[in-house]
């Protein structure tokens, strides 16, 4: 089955195999093709080019796209939209003046979401969930990291990850599953932070390891929560059970998890809101992506990522939603590309990197999505007639997508 795109206005994201990410000034650079056309075959991207040298094709399908753009569909290296229920009394109390940190602090925060997750069935999970990762992949999704965390008993947790496990079954489009048992510590383990780690080593990591249900462990490394020790003691666990570290770092207090994270070789670190020239050297000395999350900011009114010092630093850096019922529930990859340029002062075209390639990158799937290169999956979004890329986000809030093709059929 051959479908042929062609008077395509701008083709972007035009990449040969070998780039896997791209980093500092690099990130400025953003390839593409100015009237071009596209071939795909059984799903995957066979050929592209300018319209003026297209070869005659034969194709089962031809598709006229005069004025509109291609782009690869947004690779989402964080979420967590494997939740029950929502905590929109938590956003109204934040309204009425109470912080993040408070509300967490009287047993509401991710201890809500527990609650609420382990009272609902994995049936009413997957439903829930499956509904989102639909709202996702129309705004333009097309590979995605999901984490547990939410459950923080070995039964909730296995639950959330089996509802993983059925959406990769269920959706065909990359999805990759992260362990975060140490998300929060569980009241029940209250005054015995210990005896929680201990479940999460002795029992949680070897029957998820035995039921194949992750790629990645991850860990909240923060005050309050799981301290650099505790971080380390579990990722050298999860190392067993050959399972690679994407750490929660430097959301509210830079403890040295950058540290940590990097020495365990990890994919990513994702927040960093707070960053010192301490955890710039430790990322310049190691292969890790560092993730913005700037929705979350926005959300809960926290500073955004300096993404600028990393970008000077020669660093690459990706861009991702963090959707979550807590501190960002929306997982509207257009929305965190225009916020990442109207906030954090990205160039459309590291933004528009930052959420293509070196997201894939940031979830290992950067043999699959991230750019158009021949022999990837023909994933990406169709725009609507729009004067230039920039468009995106400039007309923050503005739906631009035509239409969206997942492994080459519209979704
Ligand atoms: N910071 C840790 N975890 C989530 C939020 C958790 C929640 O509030 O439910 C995050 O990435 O923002
Ligand atoms: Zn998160």
């Amino acid at each position: 089955m051959t479908k042929l795109f062609t008077n395509i206005k701008e083709l972007i994201q035009i990449r040969d195999a070998s780039i896997q990410k791209v980093s500092g000034k690099e990130m400025g650079v953003l390839p593409t093709l100015k009237n071009a056309f596209l071939l795909i075959e059984n799903g995957l991207i066979k050929d592209f080019g300018l319209m003026q040298k297209m070869p005659t094709f034969t194709s089962d399908e031809t598709i006229d796209c005069a004025g509109k753009m291609i782009l690869p569909t947004w690779c989402d290296s964080h979420t967590h939209i494997v939740f029950a229920g929502n905590r929109e009394q938590e956003f109204v109390d934040r309204i009425n003046g109470l912080s993040y940190e408070e509300i967490a602090n009287n047993g509401g925060g991710i201890l809500n979401s527990a609650k609420k997750l382990q009272a609902t069935s994995e049936a009413d999970l997957y439903t829930q969930s499956a509904k989102r990762l639909e709202e996702v992949i129309a705004l333009g999704t097309g590979a995605i990291e999901i984490k547990s965390g939410y459950g923080l008993t070995l039964d909730a947790e296995l639950k959330m990850l089996r509802v993983i496990k059925k959406l990769k079954e269920n959706y065909n489009i990359p999805i990759k599953a992260t362990f975060l048992g140490a998300h929060a510590i569980p009241s029940e383990f209250k005054n015995n932070k210990e005896g929680y780690i201990n479940l999460i080593i002795d029992e949680m990591l070897p029957k998820i390891a035995a039921e194949n249900l992750a790629d990645f462990v991850d860990a909240f490394c923060e005050v309050g929560y799981f301290s650099v020790d505790d971080t380390d003691r579990i990722l050298t666990a999860a190392k067993k059970y050959h399972l690679i570290p994407k750490v929660h770092v430097n959301q509210f207090n830079s403890i040295g998890g950058i540290a940590i994270s990097t020495k365990h070789k990890a994919l990513s670190v994702d927040h960093l809101e707070v960053l010192t020239d301490e955890d710039l050297t430790d990322l310049k000395a190691s292969e890790t992506m560092p993730v913005a999350l700037p929705s979350c900011s926005f959300f809960l009114g926290i500073p955004y990522t300096s993404v600028r010092k990393i970008i000077a630093a020669n660093l690459p850096l990706a861009l991702a939603t963090d959707y979550n019922p807590g501190s960002t529930p929306s997982g509207n990859m257009n929305f965190v590309v225009a916020t990442a340029c109207i906030k954090m002062k990205m160039t459309p075209e590291e933004a528009i990197n930052a959420a293509t390639i070196n997201g894939a990158f940031a979830m290992n799937v950067s043999n699959e999505v991230g750019s158009i290169t021949k022999g990837k999956l023909a994933n990406f979004i169709i725009t609507k007639e729009i004067p230039s890329y920039g468009f995106i986000p400039y007309s923050f809030g503005s739906n631009l997508i035509d239409e969206i093709y997942i492994n080459g059929n519209k979704f």
